[in-house]
């Protein structure tokens, strides 16, 4: 079996090197001719899976895809030809919750504000943002959360959605607006420029705008214009409309911005390829033998011991950056702009993207003095033991 797999996926070697003859192309370049031969092809979300790169697959029988969202894939087109199709849903949702709460942390360092005195609202509530509600809620921070297509569901299915409330209200009442949705074109609840230029004017002064969902569901132009004009809010941008050749000016006006990364963690890029290796497994009926555990290194920094002597706030920004600086994500995607231009520096960075890992994989001691910490640090999804 000859599988075709992004190079940008780890362990690729190992995992498909089990099922048949691997073959490694950089995402953007896997074209229709690359996949006449090919029985299997693996991607990530930045080669699109259409029409036009089946044209010519004549031998491919499954298509996985190692990422959460799917928008990438016509999967009616598969459907068509027979093709089988997987995705990870889930796999890197708690890297960016930890890019969420780095982001957090580095703003209300930067801007003089505690992050206990705001309340976040989740747009899209499903695995990212389902586990942003369950960590913030846990370090004590005021939540409000809109997902339509949920609240719908509860109706018919009794889901239970105390709380949720619609997008208008959530950008009235919240200091800070955290974007989770997939990019969703037709039916009842498209996220196509969700934020569109009357909801992004509807901004209050002062309140934080953060999308790691799909760049298509804010409009880049307005938001741009809204930070040029007014200057009164704060962007967090991980992801861009026309990535990734992104808009170098929204960039340049984003407090972070970060070229589609908060997704990034080893252990999510790690879930992403295990689960597509188990589904073509199963798919050719071989058996799937690695694990997760057999894939991911020990992490880095393993252990961090704190005594009396530090503030919540302190702490939470010296624990997330042991493991996460988010900062170091910006820094780089301007730094390669300004070296290639921003389309070949985008991908650069997340061609040379370095170790992170998540903050489940940091064990936190603390000392007497500090135990205060623990509902925080354990909140924010540290392993914590008091001492
Ligand atoms: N920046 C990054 O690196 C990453 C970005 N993503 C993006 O985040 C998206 C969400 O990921 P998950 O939470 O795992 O997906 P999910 O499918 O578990 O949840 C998405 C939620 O959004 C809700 N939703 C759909 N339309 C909506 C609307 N119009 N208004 C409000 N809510 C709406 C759905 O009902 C669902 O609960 C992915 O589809 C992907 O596009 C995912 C992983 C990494
Ligand atoms: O899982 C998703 O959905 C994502 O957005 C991925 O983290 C994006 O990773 P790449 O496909 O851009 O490598």
């Amino acid at each position: 079996m000859r599988i075709v797999v992004d190079a940008n996926v780890p362990a690729a070697d190992t995992c498909f090197g089990a099922l048949g003859e691997v073959v490694r192309l950089p995402g953007r370049e896997i074209d229709a001719a690359a996949l006449q031969e090919a029985d299997a092809l693996v991607v990530r979300s930045i080669t699109r899976v259409d029409e036009a790169l089946l044209a010519r697959a004549a031998r491919l029988r499954f298509v996985g895809t190692c990422t959460i969202g799917t928008d990438h894939v016509d999967e009616g087109a598969l459907a068509e030809r027979g093709v089988a199709f997987a995705s990870a849903p889930g796999c890197n949702a708690e890297a960016v919750v930890d890019y969420v709460l780095g982001s957090l942390a580095t703003l209300a360092e930067r801007q003089g504000w505690r992050l206990a005195e705001r309340r976040v609202g989740i747009v899209g509530v499903g695995n990212v943002g389902g586990r942003l509600l369950e960590r913030l809620t846990a370090m004590g921070i005021d939540c409000l959360a809109c997902d339509p297509p949920r609240v719908a569901a509860e109706v018919t299915e009794g889901e239970g959605l105390a709380g949720f409330v619609d997008l208008g209200t959530l950008i009235d009442e919240c200091d800070v607006i955290c974007l989770h949705t997939p990019l969703v074109t037709e039916g009842s609840h498209p996220t196509w420029h969700l934020l569109d230029a009357q909801r992004i004017a509807a901004l209050a002064p002062g309140c934080v705008l953060l999308n790691a969902g799909r760049g298509d569901c804010v409009d880049g132009q307005a938001l741009r214009q809204r930070l040029a004009g007014q200057g009164d809010v704060t962007a967090v941008l991980d992801v861009w409309e026309h990535e990734p050749a992104i808009d170098s000016g929204l960039a340049d006006l984003a407090a972070i911005a970060t070229p589609h990364v908060a997704g990034y963690s080893l252990d999510g890029k790690l879930r992403g390829t295990q689960r597509i290796y188990r589904a073509l497994a199963r798919h050719v009926g071989l058996p799937a033998r690695l694990t997760l555990a057999d894939l991911a290194p020990p992490p880095p920094v393993r252990r961090l011991v704190l005594d009396a002597g530090f503030c919540p706030e302190e702490a939470l920004r010296l624990c997330l950056r042991a493991v996460y600086d988010v900062r170091r994500d910006h820094d780089s995607l301007h730094r390669e702009a300004r070296r290639q231009g921003m389309a070949k520096g985008f991908d650069a960075c997340r061609a040379a993207y370095p170790l992170r890992r998540e903050l489940a994989t940091l064990d936190i001691e603390l000392r007497e003095g500090a135990q205060d910490l623990a509902p925080l640090l354990s909140g924010a999804g540290f392993r914590v033991a008091t001492t």
